[in-house]
């Protein structure tokens, strides 16, 4: 048997960050960038009006106020995203909406609210020729100044960031409409097992629902990559070559379930010979214990396809992902920090229970915070951690880890909590 590091290490060395790609924006989120980016246009671009209003001379409206207004000829109508420029001179002013370039002449906004004009559409749409100013405006009230937020050369994003919405809205306003950037994994998920029937169907004697296909699918998408369901196989290693080989050009990693116990690994090895080298390992883990991790080759000569065959038993299938395939697809992703084991924290085992000799036991948790962050822990279900207890995985929060020389967790133990989403 070799150890869950010995395992995850050389699964972390086999597999790379996917080669950076140019995205639109609008499929970039999540993506780790591969360049810094500097801005190409200014934000704002151009000196432009923060209200609606007119646009005056300030030296014309010193003196207005509501009993004696100042009166100016309105010479213009500049809404957002004119490209008039009316010149403003003494006496005159130019109608302005928020967001449009300031006329020439102009170095002041006054805002509709201090005129004789009412706002917004209706009665208000209609261009005054001579407008009513009640307030006096400073120089350059109400102006946003071209290249007051940054300056074009500015590097506005480094490479390294995972991109959020706003990263990506820095990016559109700076002029970028495709951002290079590591792009999304995309994981083929596929379950083998002659008894799997699809969720909701009905079940012959013999026959289970395909939980693993689900459950794969939704932690690939919670570690922020993409599930490509490849669908169900019967346990016939020529049904499951046939199937990966159809796949293998559409995929950047797979995920399968099922297959790997005691005997039937050779022949999967064999089988999946002429795509790559897959081997299989006993893993000194409880549950998880048969793994299979290896790369194929990609009929293109693209990136090798790294392949991890996780044990079909359920409750194996969710700690083997969090344990080795969560932190790989970290690492295809580019996000450096989170390539390695998912961080732990101690908590106090309200009850005691049983672990197997000689393997590292994850045993699915709930958490319950009793004060201040003090975590206290408890079995998720009556059978401790089973591997084949799907349905009470819904009640763990967290995986209690274990030492493999330790053989049972007593009541006010502290134990080692792994969070999982
Ligand atoms: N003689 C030995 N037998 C077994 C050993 C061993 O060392 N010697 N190891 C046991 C351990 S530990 C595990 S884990 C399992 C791994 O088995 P396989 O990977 O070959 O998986 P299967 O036999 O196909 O299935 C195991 C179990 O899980 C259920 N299953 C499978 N796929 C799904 C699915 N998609 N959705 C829901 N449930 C699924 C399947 O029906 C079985 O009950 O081997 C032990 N045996
Ligand atoms: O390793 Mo198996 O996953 O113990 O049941």
């Amino acid at each position: 048997m070799i150890t869950v590091e010995q395992h995850l290490d050389r699964i972390l060395a086999a597999v790379a960050p996917l080669p950076p790609r140019a995205l639109p924006l609008a499929q970039a989120l999540g993506c780790v960038l591969a360049q810094d980016v500097a801005a190409t246009v200014a934000v704002p671009p151009f000196d432009n009006s923060a209200m609606d209003g007119y646009a005056v001379q300030a030296a014309d409206v010193t003196s207005a106020n509501e009993t004696a207004p100042v009166r100016l000829q309105v010479v213009g109508d500049l809404p957002a995203g004119s490209a008039e420029r009316p010149p403003v001179a003494p006496g005159t002013a130019v109608r302005i909406m928020t967001g449009a370039p300031m006329p020439p002449g102009a170095d002041a906004v006054v805002p509709v609210e201090a005129t004789d004009q009412v706002a917004g559409p209706g009665e208000g749409a209609r261009l005054p020729q001579v407008v009513q100013i009640r307030q006096p405006a400073g120089l350059g009230a109400h102006v946003r100044r071209a290249a007051g937020d940054v300056a074009p050369g500015t590097v506005v994003l480094r490479a390294g960031t995972r991109l959020r919405a706003r990263d990506l809205s820095t990016a559109a306003s700076t002029g970028h409409g495709t951002l290079l950037v590591h792009p999304p994994v995309r994981v083929g998920v596929l379950s083998t097992g002659s008894e799997l029937v699809a969720p909701g169907e009905p079940l012959a004697h013999g026959q289970i629902p395909d939980s693993n296909e689900t459950l794969v699918a939704g932690m690939v998408r919670e570690s922020g990559a993409v599930p490509v369901v490849l669908g169900a196989v019967v346990d016939d290693v020529a049904a499951l070559r046939a199937r990966l080989t159809e796949n293998l050009g559409r995929v950047d990693a797979i995920v399968t379930t099922g297959g790997v116990s005691a005997g039937a690994y050779d022949v999967v090895k064999e089988v999946l010979a002429p795509l790559g080298e897959v081997s299989f390992e006993r893993v000194a883990m409880q549950p998880g214990k048969p793994q299979g991790f290896g790369v194929l080759a990609r009929p293109d000569g693209g990136p090798g396809v790294p392949m991890f065959c996780l044990p079909g038993n359920p409750v194996s299938v969710f700690v083997s992902f969090q344990v080795f395939v969560h932190p790989a697809l970290q690492r295809m992703r580019a996000l450096v920090a989170d390539a390695g084991p998912r961080p732990t924290t101690d908590a106090v085992a309200a009850t005691g229970w049983r672990c197997p000799a000689g393997r590292r036991q994850f045993m699915p948790v709930a958490v319950e915070e009793v004060r201040d962050g003090e975590l206290r822990v408890r079995p998720a279900t009556a059978g401790g951690s089973g591997s084949h207890l799907v349905a009470s995985l819904a009640r763990a929060d967290a995986l209690a880890v274990v030492d493999a020389d330790v053989e049972a967790v007593a009541e006010g133990d502290v134990v080692r909590v792994m969070m999982v989403p």
